[in-house]
């Protein structure tokens, strides 16, 4: 029994770095073949030992019984909702508002993709990933903790063991949308109007096994409740969300005053086609921690961040 445990040990391990090279860094260095072998090996033991099964071992991905209905879950800190901008005008407008807040010339800001997706929060404690929500009201969210623990790139362990909640959005790859509506077409289903619904219709269903099967990711952007947060940027957080291995979006960018941020903005009305995934905006954030809570929030939405919105694509005629 202990040699099973160690065994068990060490296949969960080396089983989380190959799901992370493959699913966050799409980079794998073994062949599928390889993970499948050490997988059925940890599912043997497991089935010989059940009470060494930990929440974290691969085997509990696709979880339990389809639920009844969803838990309602209340976010420790509110999910926000971001006020939006939708020309050149109103990003002036969002930086002369926080220079004047923050009697400063210039502000470091860090612009980000907004992904067309779900906003999610994913709860972690003792290192566990423990519960993940809905954003919902930005107050209360539904449960939907098993459908989640689906997506291989979300780490079932982290190696940070104070509770901590991370935000990201769970998004449908643009791939995994057309063949989902290929598939429900040949069912004779209805099929999806775009990967953003089809990401939501997954997340919202009842049996992990059908979620499981929708090929969702998500791109994990901030922190919520965080006993051991000692950084004075969001962009050091976001450092931070990648080395505690979450997939970050690669494409953020730290931006010096509003003219970078315009530049940037600019440069991503083209490159959005190239994206294997769809996004509707850019999110853009005063950096300094200290800064963002010098200038708070309005009655629904911060002073110190903003959505860029893209203007609404004319509907693809076939
Ligand atoms: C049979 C099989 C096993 C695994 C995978 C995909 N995959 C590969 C790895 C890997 N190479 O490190 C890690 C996790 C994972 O999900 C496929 C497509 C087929």
């Amino acid at each position: 029994e202990q040699e099973a445990k160690k065994k068990l040990e060490s296949l969960r391990e080396v089983l989380a770095q190959y799901n992370y090279e493959y699913h966050v860094l799409d980079k794998p260095s073994v062949p599928d073949a390889e993970y499948d072998q050490k997988m059925q090996e940890l599912k043997q033991i497991e089935e010989q030992y059940p009470h060494l099964i930990t929440p974290d071992s691969p085997s509990q991905r696709v979880g339990g019984e389809p639920l009844e209905g969803f838990q309602k879950v209340t976010h420790r800190v509110p999910m926000l909702s971001l006020g939006n901008a939708f020309n050149e005008e109103d990003l002036k407008d969002f930086d002369r508002r926080v220079r004047e807040g923050l009697d400063v010339n210039k502000v470091t800001y860090v612009c980000e993709l907004k992904i067309d997706g779900l906003a999610i929060s994913l709860r972690y404690e003792n290192g566990f990933f423990v519960q993940g929500a809905t954003r919902g009201d930005g107050t209360t969210g539904e449960d939907i903790t098993n459908n989640l623990k689906t997506i291989r790139s979300i780490p079932l362990k982290i190696k940070d063991d104070n509770p901590i909640e991370v935000r990201g959005e769970a998004y449908m790859p643009q791939k995994s949308f057309l063949a989902l509506n290929e598939a429900r077409e040949q069912m004779e289903e209805e099929p999806f109007a775009n990967p953003r619904n089809a990401a939501a219709g997954s997340l919202r269903q009842l049996d992990p096994k059908i979620a499981a099967k929708r090929n969702l990711d998500i791109f994990l952007y901030a922190v919520g409740e965080w006993e051991s947060g000692e950084l004075s940027t969001h962009s050091e957080r976001l450092t931070y969300l990648q080395q505690l291995g979450f997939k970050t979006n690669p494409e953020w960018r730290k931006c010096e005053g509003i003219e970078e941020v315009l530049e940037y903005v600019e440069n991503w009305v083209e490159k959005r086609a190239e994206l294997s995934y769809d996004i509707d905006g850019i999110v853009i954030k005063v950096d300094n921690l200290e800064a963002q809570e010098q200038l708070g929030f309005t009655a629904k939405s911060p002073r110190w961040a903003i959505a860029y919105k893209f203007p609404a694509e004319e509907a693809v005629t076939e």
